[in-house]
C-alpha cells in the first residue's frame, strides 16, 4: 500500500516547466532514491509534496488521502527534512529538539521520552547538552533529521541529507535512514552520490529537466538501458581456445583476450558464470581469478540524461 502517491505533478515558473508531471509512489518501508542532475526539479517536486510551494497541477495522496498544506491529517504522516539547516545555534541539541517539539504539541515526560528517542536514532545521544554552535556541519544535519523524525512521521523527506558532510555523519545518517525504512517508514531522498543510491534506495527515479526518465530498481533500471554486465577472467592454459568456444555461448555478447587475461561482456553475468567456468575447465584453462563488474547506477543516469550525476 502506498504511503506517498504523486500523479501529474507540474510546476511553471515563467517559461521554465521546473516539474512536468511527474508520478510515483512510495510504499511503507520503501525508500525511492529522486536523482538527477542540478535543476533537474527534485527540491521544486519535494517543496510541492511538502505542501511549502503550490503546485501548478497534479495530486498528491498520503495514505490514500488527498494531500493539502491545509489538510492537518495528512501534514502529520509527513517529516520533512530540508537542504537548509533550521536550528537555533545558541541553544543546545536536547533545547532545540524541545523547541520543535513544542510545535508538534510534544510536552512534558513525552516530549522529554520523544526527544531521547529522536537523539538516539540520529546517534547524538552524547552530545545532546552540547550547544549546536560548537557541532560539525554533519552533526547538525543529523540533529536537522532528528527534529523531522520528531512527529514519528509515515513518510520522511530527506533533500540531499548527506551534502559535504563528514564521513562518520555521513554513515550515520544512511545507518539511520537504513533503521527507519526497516521499521516501516517511506523514505524519499535526493542525493548526488550514487553509491548513496545503490545502498539505501530499493527504487529509484531519474529525473531530468522537470520530467521523470526512468524509474526502477537498479536492475531494471540497468537491464533498461540495455547495460551490459563484464566479467573480467585470469586464467591459465589456452584463453585464446577457451575464447573461442565461449564466444559461442548464447549469453556471451564479446570476447577479449589479452594473454592470461579475458574480457566478457555478458548480459546476466551471475546466471552465466557456470557455464563459463564449465567451458574453461573443459578446455583445460584453470581460472586463478574472476571479477564480475554490473553497470552501476551511474551508467543508467549517463546515458538516460547524458550528464554525470555530480558536476
Ligand atoms: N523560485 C524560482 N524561480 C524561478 N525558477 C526557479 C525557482 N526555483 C527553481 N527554479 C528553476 O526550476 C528548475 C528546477 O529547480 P530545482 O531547484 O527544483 O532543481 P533540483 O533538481 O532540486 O536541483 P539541485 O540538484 O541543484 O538542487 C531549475 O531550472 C531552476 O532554475
Amino acid at each position: 500500500m502506498p504511503i506517498l502517491e504523486i500523479t501529474d505533478l507540474t510546476k511553471r515558473y515563467g517559461d521554465t516547466l521546473a516539474v512536468d508531471g511527474v508520478s510515483f509512489s512510495i510504499d511503507e518501508g520503501e525508500t525511492y532514491g529522486l536523482l538527477g542532475p542540478n535543476g533537474a526539479g527534485k527540491t521544486t517536486t519535494i517543496s510541492m509534496i511538502v505542501g511549502v510551494l503550490d503546485r501548478d497541477g497534479g495530486e498528491v495522496r498520503l495514505d490514500g488521502r488527498l494531500h493539502s498544506v491545509t489538510n492537518a491529517e495528512t501534514k502529520a504522516l509527513i517529516g520533512y527534512v530540508p537542504q537548509d539547516l533550521a536550528l537555533y545555534q545558541d541553544l543546545t541539541a536536547r533545547e532545540n529538539l524541545r523547541f520543535f517539539g513544542r510545535l508538534y504539541g510534544l510536552a512534558g515526560a513525552e516530549g522529554t521520552r520523544k526527544v531521547g528517542e529522536v537523539l538516539e536514532a540520529v546517534g547524538l545521544s552524547d552530545r545532546a547538552n552540547e550547544q549546536v554552535a560548537k557541532f560539525s556541519g554533519g552533526m547538525m544535519r543529523r540533529l536537522n533529521i532528528a527534529i523531522g523524525l520528531l512527529n514519528k512521521p509515515r513518510l520522511l523527506i530527506l533533500d540531499e541529507p548527506t551534502a559535504g558532510v563528514d564521513p562518520q555523519s555521513r554513515n550515520a545518517i544512511l545507518n539511520t535512514v537504513q533503521q527507519l525504512a526497516g521499521e516501516g517508514v517511506a523514505v524519499l531522498y535526493t542525493t548526488h552520490y550514487m553509491e548513496e543510491a545503490e545502498r539505501l534506495c530499493d527504487r529509484v527515479g531519474i529525473v531530468d529537466l522537470g520530467r521523470m526518465k526512468a524509474e526502477g530498481t537498479r536492475r531494471e533500471l540497468v537491464s533498461l538501458v540495455g547495460e551490459n554486465d563484464r566479467v573480467l577472467l585470469k586464467g591459465d592454459g589456452d584463453m585464446k581456445q577457451a575464447a573461442a568456444v565461449l564466444s559461442g555461448m548464447p549469453d556471451i555478447k564479446q570476447v577479449t583476450v589479452d594473454g592470461a587475461d579475458a574480457e566478457l561482456i555478458v548480459t546476466d553475468a551471475r546466471g552465466t558464470l557456470p557455464g563459463v567456468f564449465e567451458t574453461l575447465t573443459r578446455a583445460g584453462v584453470h581460472v586463478r581469478s574472476v571479477e564480475v563488474r554490473e553497470p552501476d547506477l551511474e551508467a543508467v543516469f549517463l546515458h538516460l540524461t547524458g550528464k554525470a550525476l555530480r558536476d
